[in-house]
């Protein structure tokens, strides 16, 4: 568990989320409350519960991502569901537990990756001798499989092509799953994980090149040497204790009068996931999860409903209210420079693996956050997503023809993105298709 302080933690979410500092402060502080949770013992510490959050704010300001960035932050399971999901036709009351199995999958995810970790300096021997048995065969001299040794860490056996067995992990068996009760196979029986157990796992042949087979014998090594059930039983526990669930369109399913035609009303679809957030056990594979101690992020526009509308069981299940702002100018201006990753680092390191160089001129900056706002403005305010769509459009050409322009250097300056996407973008008819 992470020990980051508030102020630690809005640091690092600074890196990659411009403004928003409220919503930042609140997740940094449940967080922390976490971390609190776990010095103290006995009854106490059962008793504390997360005190969950709503997120109230239009689309693309950051919500989503603040979310996710602290769970990448904390290494704790995310994940996020539309509530609006669950008032389709078809759906039935406990399908909202998947959320909580798809949690413990994204738990498995984390602690496998961990362990792999610890063991690959050993997996790393053992993929190689493999790669020597499938290069010389297991009867070869020790001095025939040194010299190749010696060869395959020079790199020189790069390309060679060799046949492996890896054991096939997911996709091969089919999932019996039982008419009418979606949901089902996973609880109470997996054939496909049965049957694999008791034939001792899948094993499949690939054809590959010794280079490729890398990385796939590395894991397929560590797998064997991970103590799966272990790993099983800590994801539980890092799901329970870590786990964060992000609920988007809450706002969609806040009405209390139900009227949504022939899908499943909303107040039912409240009613579904209050049991979770209030604290219940769901029945997953692995065994039973207790959800009491999930940190619940819930977020919605809050355009046309309010808070209020929500039941209020619900309601008091999510006490911090934080409230995002709408992006401005400058605020995409930032988000376009300042942030890691920037899309406009992106784009310049992508063009850079052609050899072309793109510079980018202040003012051609300060041109595509106006055009982002404009579009924002005049078609649907669709917040930072806007970005992308523009930035798009504007490299269109170089993306293009990177590859006939390697050595040259592209500047792009206000001009440059006015011709290639302020005309457009004056068009409202237009621009609705392409932007
Ligand atoms: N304040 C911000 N700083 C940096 N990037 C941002 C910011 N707001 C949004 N983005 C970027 O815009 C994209 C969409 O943001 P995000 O997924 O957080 O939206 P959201 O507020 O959760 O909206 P929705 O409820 O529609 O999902 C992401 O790629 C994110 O990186």
């Amino acid at each position: 568990m992470t020990t980051f302080s508030p102020r630690e933690t809005v640091t690092e979410l600074d890196r990659f989320i411009i403004g928003q500092k409220e919503a930042k402060r609140a997740v940094a502080i449940a967080l922390r409350n976490r971390w609190r949770r776990q010095q103290l013992d006995g009854l106490l510490k059962e008793e504390v519960m997360p005190k969950n959050i709503l997120m109230i704010g239009p689309t693309g300001v950051g919500k989503t991502e603040i979310s996710r960035r602290l769970a990448k932050l904390a290494g704790a399971p995310f994940i996020k569901v539309e509530a609006t999901k669950f008032t389709e036709v078809g759906y039935v009351g406990r399908d909202v537990e998947q959320i909580i199995r798809d949690l413990v999958e994204a738990a498995i995810g984390i602690v496998r990756d961990r362990k792999r970790k610890e063991v690959n300096a050993k997996a790393h021997i053992n993929a190689e001798q493999r790669v020597l048995d499938a290069l010389v065969g297991p009867t070869a001299s020790p001095a025939t499989r040194d010299s190749f040794r010696k060869k395959l860490r020079e790199g020189q056996l790069d390309d060679k092509e060799i046949e492996v067995e890896v054991s096939d992990t997911g996709g091969g068996m089919p999932n019996f799953e039982l008419p009418g009760m979606p949901g089902a196979n996973i609880g109470v029986l997996n054939l496909g994980d049965m049957l694999g157990k008791a034939m001792g796992g899948r094993a499949k042949k690939v054809k590959t090149t010794v280079k490729d087979s890398h990385d796939m014998l590395v894991n397929d090594e560590s797998d064997k040497l991970l103590d799966m059930e272990q790993v099983q039983q800590e994801a539980l526990k890092l799901a329970e204790n870590e786990g964060i669930v992000f609920i988007d369109e809450i706002d969609k399913i806040a009405a209390r009068d139900g009227g949504a035609g022939a899908g499943v009303s909303r107040e039912g679809v409240q009613r579904d996931l209050l049991p979770l957030v209030e604290g219940s056990t769901v029945a997953t594979k692995y065994g039973p999860v207790k959800t009491d101690h999930v940190l619940f992020i819930a977020s919605g526009a809050f355009h046309v409903s309010k808070p209020s509308d929500l039941l209020p069981e619900l309601q008091g299940r999510l006490p911090i209210r934080v409230e995002l702002r709408a992006l401005e100018k400058e605020d995409f201006r930032r988000i376009l420079t300042e942030t890691e990753a920037s899309l406009i680092k992106q784009y310049i390191a992508l063009m850079g693996t052609e050899g072309v160089t793109l510079e980018f001129t202040e003012d051609a900056i300060d041109a595509l956050a106006e055009v982002a706002v404009h579009l924002n403005g005049t078609l649907e305010n669709i917040g930072a997503r806007r970005l992308q769509t523009v930035m798009e459009r504007v490299l269109d050409e170089i993306s293009f023809e990177a590859p006939d322009r390697s050595g040259s250097t592209t500047k792009i300056d206000s001009d440059y993105v006015r011709q290639h996407v302020g005309d457009l973008a004056q068009d409202a008819d237009l621009s609705r298709y392409i932007l």
